[in-house]
Formats: C-alpha cells, structure tokens, sequence
C-alpha cells in the first residue's frame, strides 16, 4: 500500500482542518451481523461533503473500528489523494501493525489501556520518552507523521518535540466540560500556552476529544495554530439528526466562524 500523501491541510486552506472519527459508525455497526450502518459508507458522504480527514481509533478489544474498517477506508481514500488518514492507538498494542501496513498520512499515539473506558490522559514525560522514540522514528521512516495525544501541558512540549514527534494533538476533555459549565475562560488558558509551546518546540498541534458545534469555534478562536481537530462522539451524534453532509458543513461552519473577522 503506496502511503497516502497530502499536503499539509493547514497550508492547503489556512484553516484548521476537520478530520471525522468514525469509531461510532462501527460501534452502532458492531450490533448486529447486517453491516449497517456502513463505515465506509460514512466516509464517502462526509468526504463528499467536505471534511479533509478521517480518524479511527482501532482499538484491541475491537469495541467499534475493527482492522477490517482500517484497510477498507486505506483502499477507499486512493481515490481521494488529499485527504488524511489519522490512525488513533497506542503504539505499545497493535497501533504499529496498522501504521506498518497502511501507512497512513498520520498516526496519533494514545497511551489508553486495552479496556479503558475513552482516551482520558496524554503520555507522560520524561516517563515515557525513551521508550516512544523508537516506534516514533520507526513511523517516520514509512513516511507516516507521528502526533501525539497531550495533556494542555506547556512544560511537556518540549520532551515531546526531543521525541520526533511531529505533532501534539491537545487532549480537549477539560476545556469542554469546562465549556459546558460556562468556565471556558479559566480553562482556555493552559491550552493556549500548551499550543504555543508546542509550536516553539517546532511541533504542529492537533486537538480533539468532546469538541462539539457548541465549543468549536471558541475553542479555536482562543488556541493559535490548530491544523486538525479530529472529532467524531458528538459528529456523530450530530449526524443522527441532521445526516452526515449537513453535519459536516455545520463543523466547518464553526471551524470558518473562527478565522472571520469578528464584529467589534
Ligand atoms: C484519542 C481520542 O480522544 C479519541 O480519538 C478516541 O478515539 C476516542 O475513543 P472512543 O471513540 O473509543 O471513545
Ligand atoms: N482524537 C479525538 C477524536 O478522534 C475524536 O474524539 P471524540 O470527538 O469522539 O471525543
């Protein structure tokens, strides 16, 4: 599998770029022997509709994005030569296996345990340095980008640019719990100084997990340098009422409203 190539999606638009998380399409699919609904189906749509990226998050127990899903959407996105394939794991389980076969645009290393509920915690440094470095280079060298999933830590951005890592993706729980307490403001903060940090440490920064149509936009007007939000519980929620091309355009509606000139 030649590795899927695009360009930077930030220097292709300016904008930060929507990847959608289809782990919920297979978790719903995975309830019943009948294939719907289809993962790869999901894809096209919002692809047609204008998202820039996919993400998955393979997991070892096989809850909802399952290996098969991974190359059926590897195969299905050699038609679609500017997207970004985003495969979410933990590179200490079968996270490798999927980056050494498909290649993806970009892998994000997330250090869940096999059972865990959700992704709820960033790797921690300099605890885990040593031992990332390797599977970091190793993705590197098939041409693959290597994010990864950050606690809004500033002091941490640079033992994870000492890795190799290309990227940090700011791990967003807190910010929208806080947003939906009416608290972004004391939360903003920390991932604003996370963000800068990471881009003075030369990374490129991601961000996702319960961003929403809700939280987006602030969330982006405040935090410099997002290249992708990668969202995909709250999308698909979304996506259950108002289908999925509606629901892209409303995501990237908040991702535009972010960028435009705000009446003073
Ligand atoms: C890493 C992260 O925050 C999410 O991408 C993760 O994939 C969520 O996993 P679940 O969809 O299994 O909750
Ligand atoms: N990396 C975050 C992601 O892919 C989706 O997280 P969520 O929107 O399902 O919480």
């Amino acid at each position: 599998m030649n590795p899927l190539v695009a360009p930077e999606p930030s220097a292709r638009h300016g904008v930060t770029a929507l990847s959608v998380n289809l782990n919920k399409v297979a978790l719903l699919r995975n309830t019943r022997h009948l294939g719907i609904p289809s993962v790869t189906r999901a894809a096209t749509l919002v692809l047609e509709a204008g998202a820039q990226g996919l993400t998955v998050h393979p997991r070892p127990d096989g809850r909802h994005i399952r290996a098969h899903d991974v190359h059926e959407l590897a195969e299905l996105l050699q038609d679609w030569p500017h997207v970004e394939f985003n495969i979410e794991g933990n590179p200490f389980h079968n996270l490798m296996d999927f980056v050494r076969a498909v290649r993806p645009h970009q892998c994000t290393f997330v250090p869940d345990d096999v059972g865990q509920f959700t992704s709820d915690h960033g790797w921690s440094f300099p605890q885990d340095a040593e031992r990332l470095k390797p599977l970091i280079a190793e993705a590197q060298a098939l041409g693959v980008r290597v994010s990864l999933f950050m606690d809004p830590v500033p002091e941490a951005m640079a033992a994870a640019a000492a890795c190799g890592a290309d990227r940090i993706e700011l791990y967003t729980e807190g910010y929208a719990r806080a947003h939906l307490n009416g608290q972004a403001a004391q939360a903003l903060p920390a991932y604003v100084a996370a963000a800068e940090a990471a881009m003075a440490s030369g990374l490129g920064v991601n961000a996702g997990h319960d961003l929403n149509r809700d939280n987006l936009t602030d969330f982006l007007r405040a935090v410099p340098g997002v290249q992708e939000v990668s969202i995909g519980h709250a999308f698909i929620a979304d996506a259950l009422e108002l289908g999925y091309a509606g629901t892209v355009r409303d995501y990237l509606r908040c991702i535009q409203r972010a960028y435009a000139p705000q009446a003073r």
